[in-house]
């Protein structure tokens, strides 16, 4: 229903993020590379025919006044919005966005950023605050059999079972922070090795559900609105993810949450959390009937390349997943911006 309402335009969204950012890679400008993306993304987001709420968006962690928490989107949320569609005819949908996934990789030209949101039906994302969030995402062969509850070692153990891969010929992906000295330590002692990143776990869970990425598992600590956005493309490929949030500042000492645990456990029984402990699963974290997920890389990444541009124009690579239509389309676009001479067939 929402894949036939929003067609492929989602991917232009993500698309248009992409390139204005990618205008500001390397250029050692994390906010600018940030804000580009954004203005983009609500642009063309509010040239569709929907009638879209961000449930994750800029605005916590950014102060953003743009694609913030609780902002409407799409031509039928506009106070005139009678002259161009029938809003009563669409369902809502909640929208979750991350226009510039991995700001600092833009600003310094490191692989791995990309424009991404998720889509499902009115309630069907959790609405996740921006705190942190311990996460465990792994290929579908080991959907069910690890568990974010085990330890590392138990984990690579099984992961080895069901990959049916010795624990060295296996490779977890974990964020390059102090918080995770432990961890790195125990995953290498299992056996396996770890491939450490400095930003962007979005691409690092996404790779998971892919064989052929050479990463088999994502361990540790990231943010949370991006653990939605990772289970509801995981939820979409029968991947595994995991997701239980931090609120105790003795586990993550600095960043997204606030000094005091009761502080931020208060926050979360605000917000309606009462179990705040829980793990959620990919369904959990994007219950919706249908989800959609599209990401287009900004810098180069496992998956997609980034964006290139050329004399006239660029060429993007996008992926959008479809719990509907069950598809995983990797779209390559070439954008001719002032007619070039010379289009490249790749
Ligand atoms: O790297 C990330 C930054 O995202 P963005 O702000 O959109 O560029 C995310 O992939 C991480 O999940 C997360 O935001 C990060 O782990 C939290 O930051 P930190 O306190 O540096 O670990
Ligand atoms: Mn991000
Ligand atoms: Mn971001």
């Amino acid at each position: 229903m929402i894949e036939t309402t929003i067609g492929l335009e989602i991917i232009e969204v993500v698309e248009q993020a992409a390139i204005a950012s990618a205008k500001w890679m390397g250029m050692g400008e994390k906010d600018t590379a940030d804000e580009v993306a954004v203005e983009a993304m609500r642009e063309r987001m509010n040239k569709i025919n929907m009638r879209g709420r961000i449930v994750i968006g800029e605005g916590e962690r950014d102060d953003a006044p743009m694609l913030y928490i609780g902002e409407e989107v799409g031509v039928c949320t506009q106070p005139n919005a009678k002259d161009f569609c029938n809003p009563d005819e669409l369902i809502e949908i909640d929208i979750a966005v991350d226009p510039c996934e991995g700001t600092n990789l833009v600003a310094y030209g490191q692989n791995g950023s990309m424009a991404v949101l998720a889509i499902s039906e009115k309630g069907g994302l959790f609405a996740a605050p921006d705190f942190y969030m311990k996460k465990l995402a792994a290929p579908p062969a080991a959907k069910g059999h690890v568990d974010i509850n085990k330890s590392a070692t138990e984990n690579i153990k099984i992961l080895s079972e069901c990959l049916k891969r010795k624990p060295e010929e296996l490779v977890v992906v974990v964020m390059d922070r102090s918080r995770h000295e432990d961890l790195i330590k125990e995953i290498r002692a299992a056996g396996a090795r770890v491939r450490l990143i400095s930003d962007g776990d979005v691409s690092a869970a996404l790779s998971c559900a892919f064989s052929g990425t050479n990463i088999h598992a994502l361990m540790g600590i990231g943010a949370a609105p991006e653990g939605v956005i990772s289970a509801a493309a995981m939820r979409c490929l029968g991947g595994h993810f995991q997701g239980q949030l931090i609120y105790d500042p003795a586990v993550v000492k600095t960043g997204l949450i606030g000094e005091s645990r009761e502080g931020n456990l208060a926050r979360l029984t605000e917000m309606g959390i009462t179990d705040p402990d829980k793990v959620y699963n990919a369904e959990e974290l994007a219950s919706g009937e249908t989800v959609l997920f599209a990401a287009c890389g900004i810098t180069p990444g496992t998956l997609m390349n980034g964006v290139r541009f050329f004399h006239g124009g660029a060429r993007t690579q996008s992926l959008v997943i479809s719990s509907q239509s069950s598809t995983a389309r990797f779209v390559d676009t070439v954008h001719m911006f002032d007619k070039p001479e010379n289009i490249q067939l790749r």
